[in-house]
């Protein structure tokens, strides 16, 4: 297979009348976990909907796994959790995650597994509409990880999460990678960014980096990333003027 389990040309989006992504390029390698890290509004969810198939494209293309991103194929190889939790609400986290196991022709074991994976075991009866924000996001990854798909998407998954919680998210995250999955996970906290294997930062719909965490501290000559950001940001805007 190739070693790229993601590869984006010069992809160009429009939402509403405005363009939001101006030719995208970038290749996520297979058995990684990919950061996609910028501020609110730079086209993060824009860029993840192209690459799960959901987004009407202007032009440009988008691979995933060898095919074309929204292959019908692809509904089983790659997970995506949304910033909304989608679960349902009046069903119990261990309700929820047996469903989608079943949609999968996969038994209660596949969901108790995924459900102790992002540690809610101990609310695995209760009602997804009891919990809270956290909890709810993360019964909502429980069920992307079941069937343990070949490319994991996620938007945000560690907002709201507490500090334990999401280094123990991220350890998991990584434990995945090692056996083969390709994670990208969207954030905005940029304390986040050190934990990924490679980082894409974007803004205002344009990539300004696209290396490993520590290509881009020693390139903007800073240990800070939140700093690097920055230092991208204003050279870009230097060379613009
Ligand atoms: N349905 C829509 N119609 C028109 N414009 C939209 C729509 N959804 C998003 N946009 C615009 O597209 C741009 C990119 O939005 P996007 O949601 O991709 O950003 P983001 O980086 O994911 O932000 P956040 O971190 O706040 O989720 C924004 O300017 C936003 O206002």
């Amino acid at each position: 297979m190739n070693s790229n389990a993601i590869e984006v040309d010069d992809l160009v989006v429009e939402r509403g009348k405005r363009r939001v992504l101006h030719g995208i390029g970038c290749s996520i390698p297979a058995g990684s976990v990919t950061g996609l890290l910028g501020p609110s509004g730079s086209g993060k969810t824009t860029l993840i909907r192209a690459i799960v198939g959901v987004q009407i494209v202007r032009s440009g293309t988008v691979t995933v796994l060898g095919m074309p991103a929204g292959t019908a194929e692809l509904r089983r190889k790659v997970g995506y959790v949304t910033q909304a939790p989608s679960v349902y609400a009046d069903l119990s986290v261990r309700e929820n995650a047996r469903y989608f196991a079943s949609l999968y022709g996969l038994g209660a074991a596949e969901a108790d597994r995924a459900i102790a994976d992002v540690g809610l075991a101990d609310a695995a009866r209760q009602l997804v509409g009891n919990l809270s924000g956290g909890q709810r996001s993360r019964a909502s990854l429980a069920c992307a990880l079941i069937g343990t798909p070949e490319l994991l998407v996620l938007d945000e998954p560690t907002v709201g999460q507490d500090p334990v919680l999401r280094a123990d998210l991220w350890g998991k995250f990584h434990e995945m990678a090692a056996r083969g999955t390709t994670l990208l996970v969207s954030s905005h906290v940029m304390d986040e960014a050190g934990r990924c294997d490679r980082l894409l930062l974007i803004r205002d719909g344009r990539l300004i980096g696209d290396d490993t965490p520590a290509a881009i501290r020693a390139a903007a000559g800073t240990e800070d990333l939140e700093e690097a950001f920055l230092r991208l940001i204003r050279e870009r805007a230097e060379v613009a003027a």
